[in-house]
């Protein structure tokens, strides 16, 4: 079985071209052993793009942990560019994915993808959270670089707010005055990640909405920066939200396990 390697901003991915669908997607063991950054390939996900009746290709996101996952930002930038890799599409696709249809657009050394609408950015028990596609926490900080995401996230990853499904964290710093630094811990990875695109999304909507930033939001990660654009509708409702980024094969590869 072959397979693709992709980064968007880091966050990393095994490509799957499962129009067959013949992949073991029910197998939640060999998905996770295939993320395994030991024993496997190593990703932070792996992704399946399928045919869809309606669409140019269905995508399907696993997180490591090998359970189907919600919808994933730079997994749908990476699957864009797969897409466009495998001719199937010239410059403009339309996809679909566990949160519905998303555009998207393909040149030399970007993507952008049309997000989800949001609508609804709540308080829980102190904690901004909201829905960009996954549920995301957004927590501002003033020392990220030195600041520890991974305790910190997985100790609000877990609490009893974001029970039983949990949430991804986001930690983020103004750096100036429309740009932020965001480290995100990963639910379904249990790390920190070097990216997570719903998770930027998230941290624009909500530096708008209360730091007064306005769109085009630019957001720099540890693996490398994005742009979040968005039309704000009503006070915590958006809509036309684009997640702008690289995104690139890095090898691929056969599976023999
Ligand atoms: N890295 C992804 C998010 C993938 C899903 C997330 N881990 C979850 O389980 O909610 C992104 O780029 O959005």
């Amino acid at each position: 079985m072959d397979f693709f390697k992709y980064q968007g901003t880091g966050n990393d991915f095994i490509l799957i071209d499962d129009r067959a669908k013949t992949f073991p997607a029910a197998d939640q063991a060999f998905i996770e052993r295939l993320c395994h950054r030991r024993f496997g390939i190593g990703a932070d996900g792996l992704i399946l793009l399928q045919n869809d009746p309606d669409y140019d290709f269905r995508m399907v996101y696993f997180n490591a942990d090998g359970a189907e996952g919600s919808m994933c930002g730079n997994g749908g930038r990476c699957i864009v560019r797969f897409a466009h890799d495998l001719g199937l599409f010239d410059s403009e696709t339309r996809f679909v994915a566990v949160d519905g249809e998303h555009l998207a657009m393909v040149s030399d050394e970007r993507i952008s993808l049309k997000m989800s609408n949001v609508s609804g950015i709540d308080d829980r028990q102190g904690l901004t959270y909201l829905n960009t596609g996954s549920p995301h926490v957004v927590c501002f900080v003033d020392d990220l670089e030195s600041f520890d995401v991974v305790a910190e996230g997985r100790a609000i990853r877990y609490s009893e707010p974001f029970r039983p499904g949990g949430t991804n964290v986001n930690f983020a710093q103004v750096t100036d005055a429309n740009t932020m630094f965001v480290r995100t811990y990963e639910r379904g990875v249990e790390d920190e990640t070097y990216s997570c695109g719903t998770g930027v999304t998230a941290v624009a909507l909500v530096a708008h909405q209360q730091l007064g930033m306005s769109a085009p939001v630019f957001i720099r990660t540890i693996g490398g920066n994005l742009q979040v654009s968005f039309n704000q509708q009503a006070e915590s409702s958006f809509d036309s939200i684009h997640l702008i980024g690289p995104a690139n094969r890095v090898f691929a590869g056969t599976i023999t396990v």
